[in-house]
C-alpha cells in the first residue's frame, strides 16, 4: 500500500496531453445554480478526484462532459475536439473517448462477464451484431483482453451476477475499456464497495492512467481514497471551484471546509 500512496501523490505530469479542458462551465436547474462557471483539465496519465459535498456538482460537471445533461455556457474539449465547435458526428466521436463508469454498476446479470465486457464495443458494430451470438471473433478478444487487464480473464465466463461487487465494478470498468476510451469519467465508483475492493478499484484506475496513459476523472466521497490514488484534487463546493491542486498540496483543512 506504501508503494500506492507514494504514486497516488505525485505530481502528475501537466505537459502531458489535455484529454479533458473544461472550461467556465455553468449549469442552472429552474432556479438553482449548479455550476458557477467551473475550469478543470485532466491530462494523460492523470487521475483527478473530484471531492464536494452532496449537491456541490460533481456528478453534473461528469454529466455535462457524457451528454447526459446540456451546460448553459461553456466549452467542453475531448482529446482536442471542442465539443461546442465540431460537428455532430466529430462530437459523437470525441464522446465516444470518453468512457463512463457509475456507482450503480449495470450489467446484466444472466450474462456472462465476457458478455457484458463485449457491449462496450457495441458502438463500433452495426445493430444486428450487437446480440450475443453474434458478437464475433474480434470483438470477443478484445472484450477478453480488457478483462484481463482488470485482472478477471479467469472469470470470463461466469455470469456476471454471481461475481462479487467489487468484482462487478471492474468488469463494468472493463466494458469501458472495450470502448477504447482515452478517458474515464467514475461516478462515485467505489461508493457501494467495501473497503477493500474500493480500494483495489482505486488501485486499477490508477495503474490505467500511471500505465496506460489514460486520463481518469473520479467522483468520490472518500478523501483519503483521493489522497492515496489521484495525482490532483478538485475541491468544489455550491457549484464553483474551492481549490485544484497536487494531491500533496491540499490540505486537510482545505478538505474539511468543503464539508462543513
Ligand atoms: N436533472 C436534475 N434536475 C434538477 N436538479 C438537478 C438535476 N440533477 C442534479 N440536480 C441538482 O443539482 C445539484 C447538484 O447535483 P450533483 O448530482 O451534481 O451533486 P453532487 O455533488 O454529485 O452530489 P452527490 O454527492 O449527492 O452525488 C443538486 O442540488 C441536485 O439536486
Amino acid at each position: 500500500m506504501n508503494t500506492l500512496t507514494a504514486r497516488g501523490t505525485t505530481a502528475s505530469d501537466t505537459t502531458a496531453e489535455v484529454l479533458l479542458d473544461v472550461h467556465a462551465l455553468s449549469k442552472r436547474f429552474g432556479d438553482r445554480t449548479v455550476l458557477r462557471e467551473l475550469s478543470m483539465r485532466v491530462h494523460a496519465g492523470e487521475v483527478v478526484a473530484f471531492l464536494g459535498a452532496n449537491g456541490s456538482g460533481k456528478s453534473t460537471t461528469l454529466r455535462a462532459v457524457n451528454g447526459l445533461i446540456e451546460a448553459d455556457a461553456g466549452d467542453i474539449t475531448i482529446a482536442g475536439v471542442n465539443l461546442n465547435e465540431a460537428s455532430p458526428q466529430r462530437r459523437a466521436e470525441a464522446r465516444r473517448t470518453a468512457a463512463t463508469v457509475f456507482q450503480k454498476i449495470h450489467l446484466v446479470g444472466r450474462r456472462t462477464a465476457l458478455q457484458n465486457v463485449c457491449a462496450g464495443g457495441f458502438s463500433r458494430l452495426p445493430t444486428w451484431r450487437s446480440i450475443p451470438p453474434l458478437f464475433g471473433r474480434e470483438l470477443r478478444e478484445e472484450a477478453m483482453a480488457c478483462l484481463d487487464r482488470v485482472g478477471l480473464a479467469d472469470r470470463a465466463h461466469d455470469r456476471a451476477g454471481s461475481l462479487s461487487g467489487g468484482q462487478q465494478q471492474r468488469v463494468a470498468i472493463a466494458r469501458a475499456l472495450c470502448q477504447r476510451p482515452r478517458i474515464i469519467l467514475a461516478d462515485e465508483p467505489v461508493s457501494a464497495l467495501d473497503p477493500r475492493a474500493a480500494d483495489d478499484v482505486m488501485a486499477l484506475l490508477h495503474t490505467l492512467a500511471v500505465e496506460e496513459g489514460l486520463g481518469v476523472a473520479a467522483v468520490l466521497h472518500q478523501p483519503e481514497l483521493a489522497q492515496r490514488y489521484a495525482h490532483r484534487i478538485i475541491g468544489l463546493r455550491d457549484g464553483a471551484l474551492t481549490f485544484d491542486a497536487p494531491t500533496g498540496e491540499v490540505t486537510p483543512e482545505q478538505i474539511q471546509a468543503l464539508y462543513r
